[in-house]
């Protein structure tokens, strides 16, 4: 990562708890960690709610210290020229974990059993007795040679997938997006399902690891239930809304879903029989908050002080190495001719350009341009009022 001297003092707010480790990425000189304040230059989040908030000026950049960005209002960030970052895989093994674990223990009705011992306290010398007469409620499954459905093969997904396989069940992944580099990780003993149908219809546990979006969104419902083994074992530690809750409860009621294990407790789901409601834990490990908080700040640090962008999910990954020049980094609509008017526009100043970059990402690019010249402070505001002008301009920084 490049080290850049900034000329001014940022400030970082922070939503949730951050890890020490990553909020000492910043350093004290250069930055404020300041949770109040509304004139915030970037922000590192987890789960806080975003949706509602006003994003002010100055802010430039918001990094996600995890996978999931469905509580930032990402499209209103595009557009206002906000990157939003997240952190991919960084707390993949800590998921990983927790899914395996409660994939067993749900299966040998620990959860159940180890409640129902408790109740036997004050039972003095009866309770092994006890324990031997009610042991048969709660005789489980074992997962050897059960298959696991494994939905979304990305970074948590295929860890699932491959260390099932070394537990002896056999595993079928459905993802018909996955990643050059997931497909290259995964086990070739995977079977791959071409349709979630197929899917559905031949796993005794299935485990979901897609994004909440508008595609995903109560992807477990009456229908998909009708498709599956009765008896069968949901675990979702993706996101509440990819099942439809209504639809979950009578599948329980009925059997049809023997469990359903699940990251995200609301009313309704603690309701539910043969429920086992996790309070979001997936990613509640010192080493995986860790992780995602220096991956985070490291990348929003790198952004601030150079515009190179790394694992964003609203704009392209840029790169070119900082030298000291001045820089200006423009986001703008993805159409012709943008580049020519923004080269002219820094033309006008007589300033030479060094180097520059460009790539987009759907309707929106981004373009930074090293310029050779001493840059005059005096001639800053006019050079960004030109590049404003132009019609597509969505934001632009001078570095
Ligand atoms: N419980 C937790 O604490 C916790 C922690 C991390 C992530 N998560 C959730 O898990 C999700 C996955 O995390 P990840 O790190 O594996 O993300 P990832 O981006 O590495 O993987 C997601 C995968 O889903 C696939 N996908 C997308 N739409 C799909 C569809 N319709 N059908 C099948 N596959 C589809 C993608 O191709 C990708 O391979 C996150 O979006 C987040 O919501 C929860
Ligand atoms: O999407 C994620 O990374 C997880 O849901 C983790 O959320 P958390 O950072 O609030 O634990």
């Amino acid at each position: 990562m490049s080290t850049v001297t900034l000329n001014k003092v940022l400030t970082i707010k922070t939503l949730n708890n951050i890890a020490e480790r990553g909020l000492n990425v910043f350093n004290k000189d250069h930055y404020t960690i300041d949770n109040e304040s509304n004139k915030a230059d970037a922000i590192l989040v987890r789960s806080f709610n975003m949706q509602a908030l006003e994003l002010d000026t100055p802010l430039k950049a918001i990094a996600r210290a995890g996978a999931g960005v469905n509580n930032i209002p990402v499209e209103k960030c595009t557009e206002k020229g906000i990157v939003v970052f997240n952190t991919p895989g960084a707390n993949a093994n800590a998921v990983k974990e927790l899914v395996l674990t409660t994939l067993i223990a749900a299966s040998r009705n620990l959860f159940a059993g180890v409640a129902w011992a408790r109740t036997l306290d004050g039972e003095g010398d009866q309770i092994p007795k006890l324990v031997e007469a009610g042991k048969k409620q709660f005789v489980g499954k074992e997962i050897k040679g059960k298959t696991l459905g494994v939905i979304g093969l990305g970074a948590i997904g295929a860890l699932v997938a491959n260390d099932a396989l070394n537990l002896d069940m056999e595993v079928i992944g459905f993802d018909p997006f996955i990643s050059v580099d997931t497909a290259w990780n995964l086990s070739r003993n995977v079977h791959r399902a071409m349709t979630i149908e197929q899917l559905f219809a031949n796993s005794d546990f299935i485990t979901v690891h897609v994004p909440l979006t508008n595609d995903t969104k109560g992807m477990f419902n009456e229908a998909t239930f009708s498709l599956m083994k009765p008896d069968v074992h949901i675990l979702n530690f993706s996101r509440d809304g990819l099942v439809n809750e209504a639809d979950m409860a009578v599948a329980l009621e009925t059997g049809k879903v023997g469990k359903y294990i699940t990251d995200f407790p609301n009313e309704n789901v603690l309701k539910m029989k043969n429920v086992v409601p996790i309070p979001h834990l997936g990613a509640s490990t010192g080493e995986s908050e860790e992780n995602c908080a220096i991956m985070a700040a490291r990348q929003l640090k790198e952004y601030l002080e150079t515009g190179n962008i790394k694992n964003s999910v609203n704009f392209p990954n840029v790169s070119l190495p900082y030298t000291g020049k001045t820089r200006v980094a423009v986001f703008h609509k993805n159409v012709p001719n943008m580049v020519g008017q923004i080269t002219s526009a820094i033309s006008n100043y007589h300033l030479n350009i060094a180097d520059m970059i460009n790539r987009s990402r759907g309707e929106y690019a981004y373009t930074m341009i090293d310029i050779d010249n001493e840059v005059n402070n005096d001639i800053i505001p006019g050079i960004e009022a030109q590049i404003n002008q132009i019609n597509g301009i969505v934001g632009i920084r001078l570095i």
